[in-house]
């Protein structure tokens, strides 16, 4: 929790007013952040300074890894996290890809597990992922990349959490996450629990003990519109300990995150925390 209040801060100390045209607004921005994330000790990086919506960050990450690609399964898991950049921006409404409402097009999982090679067949990243490590193996490249900038104009939006890596050292497995562009009052928020619950999972259905997250973040932002909540309110609050995410134990395989995994497996212990802050969101 500190290493976020501390990165928000530093954004507020040293960031630079950034105009961006894609939502019109300027954003107060910093260029490198790095975080960590204690799996092995079970350390929830969940925000306490406001009351987070965990689960909501955890239903997208499971869309992410089941490959969906419409608003409309993301609700159905419990978050409506995609339904505004699939329904209410005009360049994607406008866009001839866009196969109706609730679509969101070729982004994230939908690269994640097909991935489309030139002869026209599909590549599951995340299937040959999860297949090494589950033999032990790590080839030094067991990258899941969504970042596929080929087929850019066919989805709503770029993946920001683009890139994640893989490393088994003896029993333990690491993660390290790369992220592009960041909001950090309300993106982040779920990011973190996202790498860090991915780590979890991963280690799980791999038979593996989970050791540290590393999350890198590129371009860190603030919009000018979140600014007073965030300076003015949370950041005056004090952190309460971190909680603990528990997943049920049943979860072993990849095709049970993909059948019948839902948000009733996942509980989280202990979390203390400040009243909720509605920050804008820019579409
Ligand atoms: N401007 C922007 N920021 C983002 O963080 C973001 C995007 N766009 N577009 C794609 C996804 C969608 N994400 C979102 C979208 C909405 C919330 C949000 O409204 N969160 C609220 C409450 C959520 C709830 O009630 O479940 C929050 O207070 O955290 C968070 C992340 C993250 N990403
Ligand atoms: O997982 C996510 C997804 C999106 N965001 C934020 C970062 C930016 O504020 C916008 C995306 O805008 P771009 O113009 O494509 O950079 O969404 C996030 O923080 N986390």
């Amino acid at each position: 929790m500190k290493q976020y209040l501390d990165l928000c801060q530093r954004i507020i100390d040293e960031g630079e007013w950034v105009e961006n045209e894609r939502t019109g607004k300027r954003c107060l921005t910093l260029i490198n952040a790095d975080l960590t994330y204690d799996v092995a000790n079970n350390q929830f990086p969940l925000i306490t300074t406001r009351k987070s919506f965990w689960k909501a960050a955890i239903a997208e990450l499971l869309g992410y890894i089941r490959g969906y690609d419409n608003a409309a399964d993301f609700r159905a898991l419990g978050t409506k996290t995609w339904d505004a950049n699939s329904n209410e921006n005009q360049a994607w409404l406008n866009n001839p890809h866009r196969k109706g409402t609730d679509d969101m097009g070729r982004v994230y999982g939908v690269q994640g597990r097909s991935w489309r090679k030139p002869d026209g067949s599909t590549l599951d990243q995340l299937r040959k992922i999860a297949d090494n490590l589950s033999r032990g193996l790590d080839d030094r490249g067991e990258i899941l990349t969504f970042y596929n900038p080929g087929e850019f104009e066919m989805g709503c939006l770029r993946p920001c959490m683009h890139t994640h890596t893989f490393s088994l050292l003896g029993d333990t497995l690491y993660l390290t996450s790369y992220q592009r562009s960041c909001d950090v009052p309300l993106g982040l928020n779920f990011n973190q629990i996202q790498v860090f619950t991915l780590l979890a999972l991963m280690a799980q259905i791999t038979g593996h003990k989970a050791g540290k997250a590393y999350h890198k973040i590129v371009n860190a932002h603030i919009y000018e519109d979140q600014l007073p909540l965030m300076r003015d309110v949370q950041l005056k609050r004090e952190p309460f300990p971190s909680p603990r995410l528990i997943i049920n134990p049943e979860i072993k395989t990849l095709d049970d995150l993909e059948t019948w995994v839902t948000m009733d497996d996942f509980q989280v212990e202990g979390y203390q925390h400040h009243d909720p802050i509605q920050y804008p969101f820019s579409v």
